[in-house]
C-alpha cells in the first residue's frame, strides 16, 4: 500500500539528516511508530502526507508518486489528524468543520453532508453539530478532527498522539473508531508515545531511533526486546514491564492478558 524507498531527508543544507535511508513496505496491519522526541516521526509523516517533500527515496503510495502529486491529490488518499486540534479546527459549526474537506475536494454539498454526519456519529459528536468547534473540550476537539478526516474516506488515516487529552472513554472511542476503519480495509497508523495504547490497538510497531528504523515488527515481538529498546529511550507498556519483573514467559501487552497468564 505504501512503499518507502532510501528516503532520506534534513531540513537545511547544513544540518544532519533528520531521517536516513529509510526503508519501508506499508501493509493493512494497524501500525505505531514509536521512538523518543526527535527521533523523526512528525517528519516521516510529513513526507508521507506531501507536507515535506525530500530529495532523496521515494514514497509511492500505491500508483502515487508523492513527489509528483499535489496536496489536493494526496488528500483523497491519505489523511493525517493532527496532533493539536487548535491547528486544524478553523470554522464555526462543529458540521461545517466536518464538511471543510470533503467541499475542499468539491464534493457536492448533499453528499458531503452525508458523510460528515456519519463521522459524526462515529465519535459520538452527532448531538453537537451546531456548536462552535471552539466551545468544545480538548477531548471533543481531537473526536472532531478525527471526524473531518475520518470523514474523507481516505485509504490510509494517521493520528498523530490520538490519546492526549483523553480520558478512558475517549481512548475506547478511539479504539472503536481503529477497529472499524481496519475493518474497512484502511491503513491506520500512528505517531506515538502511549505505550499501553499501542499494544492493545496496534499489530505491527516500528521504532525509531535518530532517524532510522531500529525495530520493525509484531508489537508483541518489538516490546519483548527491552534491550534494544533502551537503545532508543522507550519504555514496554507497564503491564509488560510487570510481567517480566514477575518472570511471566509471554511478553503481555494487556491487563486482560496479564489476568489470564497470572491464573495459569
Ligand atoms: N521545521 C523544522 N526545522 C528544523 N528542524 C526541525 C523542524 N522540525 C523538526 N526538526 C528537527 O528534526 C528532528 C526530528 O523531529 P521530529 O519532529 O520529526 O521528531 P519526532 O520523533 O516526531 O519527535 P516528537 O516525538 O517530539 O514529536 C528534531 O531534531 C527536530 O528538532
Amino acid at each position: 500500500m505504501i512503499k518507502v524507498s532510501d528516503l532520506s531527508f534534513s531540513y537545511s543544507e547544513k544540518a544532519p539528516p533528520v531521517l536516513a535511508d529509510i526503508n519501508l513496505e506499508f501493509d493493512h496491519r494497524t501500525t505505531a511508530i514509536i521512538g523518543q522526541n526527535g527521533a523523526g516521526k512528525t517528519t516521516f509523516v510529513k513526507l508521507l502526507k506531501g507536507l515535506l517533500k525530500a530529495k532523496n527515496g521515494g514514497i509511492l503510495i500505491g500508483d502515487y508518486d508523492v513527489k509528483m502529486k499535489t496536496a489536493a491529490e494526496l488528500a483523497r488518499k491519505i489523511g493525517l489528524v493532527f496532533q493539536n486540534p487548535n491547528d486544524q479546527i478553523f470554522k464555526r459549526t462543529v458540521l461545517d468543520e466536518a464538511m471543510f474537506g470533503l467541499l475542499n475536494i468539491k464534493m457536492g454539498k448533499y453528499t458531503a453532508e452525508k458523510l460528515a454526519v456519519e463521522a459524526l456519529k462515529m465519535v459520538g459528536l452527532d448531538d453537537k453539530m451546531a456548536m462552535n468547534p471552539h466551545d468544545l473540550s480538548l477531548s471533543e476537539k481531537k473526536l472532531l478532527c478525527i471526524a473531518s478526516v475520518v470523514a474523507m474516506d481516505t485509504d490510509i488515516v494517521i493520528f498523530d498522539e490520538p490519546t492526549i487529552a483523553q480520558d478512558q472513554a475517549g481512548k475506547e472511542t478511539i479504539s472503536k473508531i481503529i477497529r472499524e476503519l481496519k475493518k474497512k480495509n484502511k491503513l491506520v497508523m500512528t505517531i506515538i508515545h502511549d505505550m499501553d495504547f499501542v499494544a492493545e490497538n496496534f499489530e505491527r510497531t516500528i521504532v525509531f531511533n535518530k532517524g532510522k528504523v531500529l525495530l520493525d515488527g509484531k508489537t508483541r515481538e518489538v516490546f519483548s526486546q527491552k534491550e534494544v529498546l533502551k537503545e532508543a529511550n522507550v519504555e514496554p507498556p507497564g503491564v509488560t514491564q510487570l510481567g517480566d519483573r514477575l518472570g511471566l514467559k509471554k511478553t503481555i501487552l494487556t491487563v486482560e492478558e496479564f489476568l489470564q497468564e497470572c491464573a495459569k
